[in-house]
């Protein structure tokens, strides 16, 4: 019989993506070439070959449990532990030995399950067997297995673990993002956390932030390691990261931030008496959020299907009896989570996806922060909806200066880098009073037209700051092109607008009116010019105002200049712009 006494383990941290903190550790067997195995498959292949696979999985957790106390940092976190399927015959023996390690005082015990030959789901795990003392259960190695979804349905995870293989090379690969995205979106609604596994690149962590996910675990944030002292509380690297992101927070935020409802929430281990007085207590009550020691959302208990205990003789009682070994878990019930900068229409779709939901649990860094009833979710997209309306501009129906200035605050705290364009028309007045205020109002139609035919998705934001004058901000892709794409858009606006002209003007390429002053005088025909302020990768010390400045101070020269555009490259003061004007 092979001994498991010189196997070791190590450890691989799972981090906040929003903070920096380490949410739990990764158990990791190490040693395999103390019985001869060549890596750690090779020895969970020969113990199920040779029957001693339960004796190898309890080993692992027994050396868990004697390694942990050395370090705090470990011990208070979750720590997942994976589960081999081939022995899932022997569910009760392993899952005795992971209840063992709660004694050592880990905040949560995550059991990670794979589907086996096409079998998976409660056949293979019973939820009862998996969920005994609280113990959490995350699908491991979604994605990359058939049975991911089964385990999914049937299982009721806590967690999802995106393999990582979706993960590798996510930056570059539009497909994965997409169904990456979908992933998340889905998982919320279930009130399920998703972890993506194999982090390896800045890029990588970027691109899982933006998608919406809560945790990471991969050689970017975190080597596994047998070390303790190496295991961090906080990784500084996705702390700095986030200081980013917190400051360009969703504008959406303002309105679920308005109409949440702080309802405190309760422990999960609080007595169950506690759950009544609460309801008593305040009778506007239908639900309470249910937390657990972190202060993590679980799911809401609601007052409506404790009515049949409430309503008999002692059912109240008889819950509340202790040596009934009832709990509060026993009510709990999932319930959709959304982090508070999640956008207002997503909440919506999170909230729609699940039916009879009472509402959406909303946290900030993982903890719970409050509860948006399906009332406040509308409220809040109602506020949302007249604001915009009342910033929109009433001709072109173009967001208008509130958005504006918030889009370019958002651009500059990104660091993410953008082209920034200011547009103005160029002799449009004289345009005006010899055509009339109508056909002015067309060529500003025009213009707008042919901004949203030339707005790329998702990259292009075009706001109408009022009259002749237009905003466009580009993001994503280099400087040169989103220079050349304003170009082209001047040059189309130009040429499309001589049809406003009468023949005779179009062919002396000019149209004779009055000035400012009253004196008659030869004007061009209509075209638009553009300064372009060029904020670089990085640039988040540049100020509003000093955009603001740059723009007035080139706003001349771009009308002067032979192609309509001045580009303006905007550094952060350590580095000052070099371009002067014309
Ligand atoms: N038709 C129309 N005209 C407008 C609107 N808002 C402002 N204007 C007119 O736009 C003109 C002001 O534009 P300016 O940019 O100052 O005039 P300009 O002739 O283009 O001057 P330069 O920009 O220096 O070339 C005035 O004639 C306004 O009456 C609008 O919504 N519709």
């Amino acid at each position: 019989m092979v001994s498991y006494r010189d196997l070791d383990v190590a450890f691989q941290a799972i981090v906040n993506i929003h903070s920096g903190q380490c949410f739990g550790h990764e158990v990791l067997v190490r040693g395999w070439e103390t019985v001869g195995a060549e890596s750690a498959e090779a020895l969970f292949a020969a113990a199920a070959a040779d029957g001693s696979l339960i004796d190898l999985e309890v080993a692992i957790r027994h050396r868990v449990v004697a390694r942990a106390p050395d370090s705090p940092v470990l011990t208070g976190g979750a720590l997942f532990v994976n589960l081999d399927p081939r022995a899932a015959e022997a569910l009760d023996t392993v899952m005795a030995a992971t209840r063992g390690l709660l004694q050592v005082g880990f905040a949560h015990i995550v059991t990670e399950i794979v589907g086996l030959d096409g079998t998976a789901g409660p056949a293979l795990y019973p939820p009862a067997t998996m969920r005994r003392q609280g113990g959490m259960v995350a699908v491991d190695r979604f994605g990359a297995s058939a049975d991911s979804f089964n385990l999914l349905i049937g299982c009721d995870p806590d967690f999802i673990k995106i393999d990582r293989a979706f993960i590798r090379g996510i930056d570059a690969d539009a497909r994965k993002r997409v169904v990456l995205a979908q992933l998340v979106g889905m998982a919320r609604t279930l009130g399920i956390e998703v972890i993506a596994v194999g982090v390896e690149t800045g890029r990588e962590l970027t691109v899982c932030r933006e998608l919406g996910l809560d945790l990471v675990q991969g050689f970017h944030i975190a080597p596994p390691t047998g070390d303790l002292a190496a295991l961090a509380p906080v990784y500084a690297r996705i702390d700095a990261l986030a200081q980013h992101e917190r400051r360009r927070r969703q504008i959406d935020q303002r309105w679920v931030s308005q109409q949440m409802n702080p309802v405190p929430a309760i422990m999960v281990d609080a007595p169950v008496r506690d759950m009544f007085d609460r309801f008593a207590r305040d009778r506007n009550t239908t639900h309470v959020p249910v937390v657990d020691r972190s202060g993590r959302p679980l799911g809401i208990i609601r007052e409506s299907d404790l009515k049949n205990y409430a309503y008999s003789a002692f059912g109240k009682d008889l819950i509340a009896n202790k040596a009934l070994g009832r709990k509060l878990q026993d009510f709990l019930v999932r319930c959709p989570i959304a982090d508070i900068a999640t956008p207002l229409d997503q909440m919506l779709a999170i909230y729609a996806a699940v039916e009879d939901a009472e509402g959406i649990l909303i946290t900030e860094h993982m903890i719970y922060h409050g509860f948006l009833t399906a009332r406040s979710l509308i409220r809040a997209m109602h506020e949302k909806t007249l604001a915009r309306a009342r910033d929109e501009n009433p001709l072109t129906k173009l967001p208008g200066n509130v958005l504006i200035e918030e889009y370019v605050a958002d651009c500059v705290a990104s660091g993410e880098g953008a082209v920034l364009a200011y547009i103005d028309f160029d002799n449009f007045k004289p345009f005006n009073d010899t055509y009339g205020f109508r056909q002015g109002d067309r060529a500003i139609l025009l213009f707008a037209e042919l901004c949203r035919k030339s707005a790329v998705p998702g990259r292009w934001f075009v706001g109408h700051i009022g009259g002749d004058d237009f905003f466009i901000a580009i993001k994503g892709g280099d400087a040169e092109t989103a220079v050349a794409a304003i170009g082209g858009l001047i040059g189309r606006f130009a040429s499309d607008a001589e049809s406003f002209y009468d023949h005779e003007a179009r062919a002396r390429r000019c149209i004779v009116a009055q000035d400012r002053d009253g004196n008659t005088k030869r004007f061009p025909l209509l075209s638009a010019s553009a300064v372009l302020a060029v904020l670089a990768p990085g640039s988040d010390g540049v100020s509003t105002d000093e955009i603001s400045a740059a723009i007035a101070r080139y706003k001349k020269p771009a009308k002067l200049s032979p192609d309509k555009m001045v580009v303006v490259p905007l550094a952060a003061p350590s580095a000052p712009a070099t371009l002067e004007p014309a």
